[in-house]
């Protein structure tokens, strides 16, 4: 056999080997893993709805989804949305329960409606051991990459130590200006559309905006070009991301959406090096004070570090601006924007949160921060919004070890979807008036509303991985809810569709219009 010969033959066998090696690699990874990991959560004798090959449940998911929008249109307004938002687990939680296991692809994932459940798993599990789906870690790497949201293990403890100090009251208060300006800017422009005539206003899309300006402000300084840029490019790759009909959990799935992929990519890669600019032209203009956005304080907290080890890098910096845009800006935004609809369906509760303002705040001139804890009307109306309307609507967890409760076990590996919409709207938990908007409830037990158990109410999640940005966001909610209502009366608009749905947070599928009058 001749020399070519012979190379050719190996050739052949190395392209024989290596296809092979892939193919066994991807029927380990999407088969005989996940089937490992069901065989051993069914050993529980945790029940569900029987997945096919490769799509697992989501064909159910999207036919019952379809079947939603199409009969849900406006013919009154309901809060009792869980059967609206997931009809797929309304309808799965009456055959088999509140704990059950259902599958995303190749992906099995124990749903957990049931507090009691969840504060048993979660009793024995340190917040830096619990990971994240890894399935979703790899959807969403452009818009979290190793942010805090998505970062596990001692990685975690690290950026968490690094990011809570720059939630201190004390440097929140320093960020509150940056939150009136473009407030202040768009209740300008709502005054100037009154005045010329157009009462008729879709407030969720004028504070999507407003919230991302305020956000950018907040992370990463907006005044000049630059930041903007990265604002404009930031909401461009989330449209793409989310705009798009996914196929999570999917062997391959990336590829059916190959343009929307390499979109996001390239969007991801411009959004990187725009960040990675701000943050170099700070190091070489840093003169030892800081600049009070949340960018300046997690750079500063990493030079007092001091070689400590708890620094974090450039590349993590990108991160967390990346994570605290697209964690902060959209819930934020989604809880102003549902309690407007609450207030405008119940305007005595718009007198009264007016009342307070008054009282609390004065009408008019600048606002004295110091004074915004007194609003607590507001703070049960906020409480009483995330119940019903929560803009994160489940949590998410990986086991990354065996997880035992009671005599069962949750053995490593397995993904967990914790059903928030599901337990806020829980009769069970609430009592008979689970889906009428009473912030009172908040009034006598402001942590948990009268909830029966700890676990039930989670609009921020649970435990150590709790949201870091929560104080953040009812400071946001206070200082913006207040100019609005200081200016504006609000009434439901007959062009209002009652869609509430989900695209990553809750939001009003067709927007939310509302007629604005000048007070
Ligand atoms: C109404 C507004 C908000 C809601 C409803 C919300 C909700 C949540 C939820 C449910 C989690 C997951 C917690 C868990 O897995 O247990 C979370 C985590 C997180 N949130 Fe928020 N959030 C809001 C505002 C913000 C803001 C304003 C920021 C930052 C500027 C922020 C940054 C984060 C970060 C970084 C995490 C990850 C924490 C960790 O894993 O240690 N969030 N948030």
């Amino acid at each position: 056999m001749g020399f070519f010969e012979l190379s050719r033959v190996f050739f052949i066998l190395a392209l024989v080997v290596s296809l092979l090696y892939l193919f066994f690699r991807l029927l380990f990874s999407c088969w005989v893993l996940p089937i490992r990991v069901y065989r051993k959560i069914k050993k529980n004798g945790f029940d569900g709805p029987i997945p096919s090959f490769p799509l697992g449940n989501i064909t159910e998911i999207k036919i019952s989804k379809n079947v939603k929008d199409s009969s849900f249109g406006f013919s009154g307004i309901s809060h009792d949305i869980h059967s609206t938002v997931f009809p797929y687990f309304a309808n799965w939680q009456k055959i088999h329960g509140k704990v059950f296991i259902y599958w995303l692809g190749t992906e099995p994932f124990l749903y957990i409606a049931e507090p009691e459940f969840l504060r048993k798993m979660s009793s024995s599990v340190l917040g830096k051991n619990w990971g994240k789906p890894t399935v979703f870690k790899r959807d969403r790497k452009p818009m979290f990459g190793s942010g805090l949201v998505m970062v596990e293990g001692d990685d975690w403890v690290r950026h968490r130590h690094v990011i809570t100090p720059a939630f201190s009251p004390a440097n929140l208060k320093a960020m509150t200006s940056s939150m009136v300006e473009p407030a202040n800017l768009m209740l300008d422009e709502w005054t100037a559309l009154i005045s010329s005539g157009r009462s008729e206003i879709d407030v969720e899309r004028e504070i999507t905006t407003t919230a991302g300006e305020i956000i950018a402000r907040t992370s990463f300084g907006l005044s000049n070009q630059k930041g903007r840029k990265v604002y404009e490019k930031l909401r461009a790759m989330q449209i793409t991301l989310f705009n798009s009909n996914r196929y999570v959990g999917v062997p391959f799935s990336k590829w059916l959406c190959l343009k929307k992929t390499l979109e996001a990519r390239k969007l991801g890669k411009e959004i990187d090096q725009l960040l990675l600019s701000l943050i170099v032209a700070r190091k070489m203009t840093w003169d030892g004070s800081t600049q009070k956005d949340l960018l300046g304080l997690l750079m500063e907290g990493s030079h007092a570090d001091g070689g400590a080890g708890k620094s974090l890098t450039t590349r993590e910096l990108i991160d967390e601006c990346k994570t605290f845009f697209f964690g902060g800006h959209e819930t934020t935004a989604l809880a102003l924007t549902w309690t407007l609809l609450v207030l405008a369906l119940y305007p005595q509760w718009q007198d009264q949160l007016r009342e307070e303002i008054r009282e609390m705040i004065g009408d008019d001139g600048e606002i004295d921060f110091t004074r915004l804890s007194s609003l607590k009307k507001m703070e049960w109306v906020m409480k009483e919004v995330l119940r019903l309307y929560s803009p994160a609507p489940n949590a998410q967890r990986q086991a990354r070890e065996d997880i035992k409760v009671d005599d069962l076990i949750i053995p490593n590996g397995t993904n967990i979807w914790i059903d928030v919409v599901g337990m806020h709207h829980d009769p069970a938990l609430w009592g008979d008036d689970v889906n009428e908007f009473r912030p009172e409830r908040f009034e006598n037990d402001s942590l948990y509303g009268g909830c029966k158990h700890k676990m039930g109410y989670l609009p921020f999640g649970f435990g150590g991985r709790m949201c870091v940005g929560r104080n953040l966001t009812m400071m946001e909610y206070k200082v913006v809810l207040t100019l609005m209502l200081r200016r504006f009366s609000f009434s439901t608009s007959p062009n209002y569709r009652h869609s509430p749905s989900t695209l990553l947070s809750l939001r009003p599928r067709h927007g939310l219009p509302l007629i604005v009058q000048l007070i």
